[in-house]
């Protein structure tokens, strides 16, 4: 049985973050042993390494505790998440750089190799690395009259191999070369239309309810025939990031330190203060 109260366990008081602050809320149904993963890092949930690393803890917390599904959200009803945060791209101290980097690679492989399976409840718009966590998931419900896509080109730079293949496994490869090459952010209306999404809500409770009608499904399938499952179909796609960390690094590293990048995404933010 689904009940609608969700009880906050331990580890969703936890802070995280060596910040003084909360930038993920866990919240877990101790009925159902779904957990409500929200990132709360006003105004737009842009991906630091603080909300990263608190993100990776959760996610490992997760699947040490055997969650039996979850449902990831913003707290915002108006941006899911803007993306890595380009403040992060300007700080090219190396050291910093590497460990923004990392920890978004142990998102990745956390989030898309999870053994619990997962929901993204895309309650507002997703581009670039918004996107990216939606597609992580197996499931994505999506607020009507909001954005997602895989942009990276619009802003001078080049989405990684492990961001394609997210998008490539979802929407097959015709597509989401047509995507990022043109760095296509799609309507919500749109993004149902091409499988992008599965999925269309009113409002974010509307969401959230169609999320948990998804993990509805698998009340009486085991949990382990389910993630060994999930485990053969995406373990390839985990392990060519696992296998080739270090040089994605290095690539980002070369690529985002690089003077035209750099020039490129500065305009890029102008762009986006000009744009209100
Ligand atoms: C060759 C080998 C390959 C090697 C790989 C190399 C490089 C790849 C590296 C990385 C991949 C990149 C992934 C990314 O995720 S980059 C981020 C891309 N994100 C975006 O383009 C989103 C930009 N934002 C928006 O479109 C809008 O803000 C929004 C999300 C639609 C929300 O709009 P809204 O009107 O609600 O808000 P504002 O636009 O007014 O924004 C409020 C406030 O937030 C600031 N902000 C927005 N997005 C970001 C961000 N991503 N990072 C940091 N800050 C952001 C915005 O500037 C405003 O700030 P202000 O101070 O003006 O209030």
């Amino acid at each position: 049985m689904f009940l609608r109260r969700s009880v906050t366990l331990a580890m969703s008081l936890k802070n995280y973050s060596s910040e003084a602050k909360n930038l993920v809320a866990v919240a877990v149904n101790n009925q159902t042993g779904v957990a409500t993963v929200t990132l709360q890092r006003p105004p737009v949930n842009s991906l630091n390494l603080e909300l990263l690393n608190e993100l990776s803890s959760a996610l490992t917390e997760l699947e040490e505790k055997k969650a039996r599904g979850i449902i990831l959200k913003s707290s915002s009803d108006s941006v899911f998440s803007a993306g890595l945060d380009i403040h992060e791209f300007s700080n090219t101290e190396e050291g910093r750089l590497k460990k923004f980097w990392t920890a978004l690679q142990d998102v990745w492989i956390k989030l898309y190799g999870h053994s619990a399976p997962t929901v993204a409840c895309i309650n507002g718009h997703a581009p670039a690395g918004g996107c990216l966590l939606a597609l992580s998931c197996e499931y994505r419900v999506m607020l009507k009259q909001k954005t997602i896509g895989l942009n990276e080109t619009k802003l001078g730079i080049v989405a990684p191999l492990w961001f394609i293949a997210s998008m490539e496994n979802v929407i097959g490869r015709r597509l989401t070369e047509l995507s990022l090459t043109t760095g296509k952010m799609y309507t919500t209306e749109e993004a149902l239309k091409i499988g992008l999404i599965d999925e269309i809500a009113e409002d974010t409770n509307d969401a959230v309810s169609k999320s948990e009608n998804f993990l509805k499904l698998f009340q009486n399938i085991s949990p382990f025939a389910r993630s060994q499952t999930k485990k053969f179909i995406r373990g390839n796609t985990v392990q060519s990031l696992v296998k080739t960390r270090e040089a994605d690094l290095k690539a980002f590293i070369d690529d985002i330190t690089s003077e035209k990048v750099q020039k490129g995404l500065k305009v890029y933010m102008e762009s986006l203060k000009k744009g209100k």
